[in-house]
């Protein structure tokens, strides 16, 4: 898919084959008993519904003129008990479907976020975190009903809809023609509509996603928004995006309840031709009172089935569109993903190898091309250059985040995309530029680079870190419940949790980026000693825009022009006076 925003609509990158339905079996047929059981229960309880129209023909057409006082009350007891029983069983019914349509949400939704958890960064670099959330969220709630509920009453109003029919030819085939005459007029209506409608729901879906996602990123960006006093303007954009969901919306409603319009007005139409026929163009030795009002109610019953099956098909058209999407994220290829028989990356000394590696975020735009470097196991390396020169990119392909376009990277000798990419990943230590913190405590948040750990490890990586200070500075130390971004902490005590939670995953490689930006000059002198520990007998790249923290590195590689411009120690790189050079003096000049 091409890079989405918030006011994009999004294409569907395969359109709805019935396929999809079938596939959606997948998970309706693990519910399989409950649901046969909920069918039974419906079934009987219909059946039981359905007498009541005979009793009541029985009673007026022979027990009331007979003025038989016993079995009146007889059959008004039995009427009772249909309409208990009935009742007794749709509300078991209910419950149980109830419980199927909560177990088929909650297996969808740890289908998509299982497959979440895999995709590469190349599908979350395309498209706003929010169309992402409503399809987990919204979409698999709206679809489930139609799931569960939705096929049980499907098959009940078929099932309904046939019993109905052999009782109402049972008491007279001529007048059950009569009933049966609107459905042609029905069909033809539905068949007029049903893409217009289909189109309208998948809008509807659209349009919900752009205002969720500018509802997202708006919430993420809140503080970035008042400070610039961007509010209004904000409000502005939400109205638009809002404003048109809501257009959509009206505009598919607008079809759904053309249905039981249709349905309704067909009901009445040959409900008042039954009476019409029964009391004026037939015999009136053969059709007697009780029959015309049975087969008024039943004509009536006929088209209440056909009313709920439109109504299903209602929600069925408006499922498929967000099915559509949620299968569409299901089949979202996982890119970076293990190849067959990968093997497992043996525990490693730390050697990196860049051989021609060329490299496209989007292809056509090589960000790197055919860059050849060589790392030795525990050599600390910095990458320094402008901005967007592909810093990140280079530290990025290490951990295998994204697949190259050509060349090879290996680690130890080994080719990192034959390799499992948790043998790969799990030895290697990254800091981001923004340090992540899940809601929690602290101690959670370090404990995530080794779920194992004991306490006493985890102080002691904070104490190499100097974060042992300040965390238990907080009234609850190590215990402190830190929010999602961690908004309670300043962005170097952030960084410094990080910190802790690399060095405690112990890793053999480690990657900082821009990690100790946000580090006040006192702090960071301390850091440096424990950084050094840290650093101690692994393999480090560090990006730092602030080149008075690589100076010791033991290489300083200078990335510009798709590659590496200059590569040496500090000193070597100085006494060349190149871009190295200029780019040391002009900072020199700043401070
Ligand atoms: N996810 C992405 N999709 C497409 N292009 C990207 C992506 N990330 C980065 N780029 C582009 O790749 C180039 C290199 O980006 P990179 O982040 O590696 O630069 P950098 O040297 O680390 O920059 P900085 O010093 O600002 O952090 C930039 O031109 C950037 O626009």
């Amino acid at each position: 898919m091409a890079r989405n925003k918030f006011d994009i609509d999004e294409n569907l990158e395969s359109p709805f084959d019935i396929k999809h339905f079938r596939r959606a079996l997948v998970y309706i047929k693990k519910q399989k008993t409950p649901m046969i059981i909920a069918f039974i229960l419906s079934a009987i309880s219909a059946a039981v519904s359905l007498s009541a129209p005979l009793i009541m023909q029985h009673v007026i057409d022979v027990t009331i003129p007979a003025k038989a006082v016993g079995p009146l009350v007889g059959w008004s007891a039995l009427m009772l008990v249909t309409i208990v029983v009935s009742v007794y069983l749709a509300t078991i019914r209910s419950r149980m479907m109830t419980s199927v349509g909560q177990d088929i949400i909650f297996d969808i939704r740890s289908d998509l976020f299982k497959h979440l958890q895999q995709l590469p960064f190349k599908y979350y670099d395309d498209r706003p975190q929010g169309k992402i959330l409503i399809r987990v969220v919204n979409y698999v709630n709206s679809v489930s009903d139609v799931l569960s509920n939705g096929i049980i009453n499907f098959i009940l109003e078929i099932v309904n809809l046939i019993f109905i029919a052999a009782f109402m030819f049972a008491v007279d085939v001529r007048l059950s023609f009569v009933i049966l005459a609107g459905l042609p007029v029905f069909l033809g209506v539905m068949l007029l509509i049903k893409t217009r409608q289909r189109r309208a729901w998948q809008a509807v879906s659209n349009k919900s996603s752009n205002v969720n996602a500018y509802l997202q990123e708006s919430i993420s960006g809140i503080r970035v928004t008042q400070i610039f006093s961007r509010e209004q303007r904000n409000e502005g954009i939400f109205t638009r995006l809002a404003g048109s969901f809501r257009t959509e919306w009206m505009r598919a409603l607008r079809y759904n309840a053309l249905i039981p319009f249709t349905v309704d007005n067909l009901a009445t139409i040959v409900t008042a031709l039954i009476y019409l026929i029964g009391l004026l163009a037939l015999n009136p030795q053969d059709i007697t009172f009780g029959i015309i009002l049975a087969m008024g109610t039943y004509a009536f019953r006929f088209w209440q089935p056909i009313l709920n099956l439109s109504q299903l098909y209602n929600n069925f058209i408006n499922a498929v569109a967000y099915l559509e999407r949620i299968f569409e994220t299901l089949d979202e290829p996982v890119t970076v993903s293990d190849v067959p028989n990968a093997k497992k990356l043996p525990s490693i000394q730390g050697r990196v190898t860049f051989d021609d590696v060329t490299f496209a975020y989007d292809p056509g735009n090589n960000i790197l091309e055919n860059l050849s470097f060589d790392i030795k196991p525990g050599e600390s390396i910095a990458l320094v250059g402008p901005t967007g020169a592909g810093k990140t990119t280079v530290v990025n392909l290490i951990s295998r985040f994204y697949n190259i376009t050509g060349g090879k990277i290996l680690i130890d000798g080994h080719d990192i995309s034959q390799v499992t990419l948790n043998s790969l990943r799990s030895q290697m230590g990254i800091m981001l530029q923004d340090s992540f913190i899940f809601s929690g405590t602290i101690l959670d948040n370090i404990r995530y680079g080794k779920l194992d750990a004991t306490e006493e490890e985890i102080i002691a990586a904070a104490k190499t870190v100097c974060a042992d200070e300040f965390i238990r500075e907080f009234e609850h130390g190590y215990q402190t419940e830190v929010n999602e971004r961690g908004s309670k902490l300043s962005q170097g005590q952030r960084q410094l949790i990080s910190f802790a939670r690399t060095l405690l995953a112990d890793p053999r490689i480690l990657i900082l980026d821009e990690a100790t930006s946000s580090i006040d000059a006192k702090t960071e002198r301390l850091l440096q000693q424990g950084l050094n520990e840290l650093l101690k007998g692994r393999t480090s790249f560090i990006i730092a825009h602030r080149l008075s923290t690589v100076k010791n590195c033991d290489r300083i590689m200078y990335v510009s022009d798709k590659g590496i411009a200059e590569s040496g120690s500090h000193d070597e790189l100085i006494a060349r006076r190149g871009l190295y050079y200029r780019l040391y003096t002009a900072q020199k000049m700043e401070a």
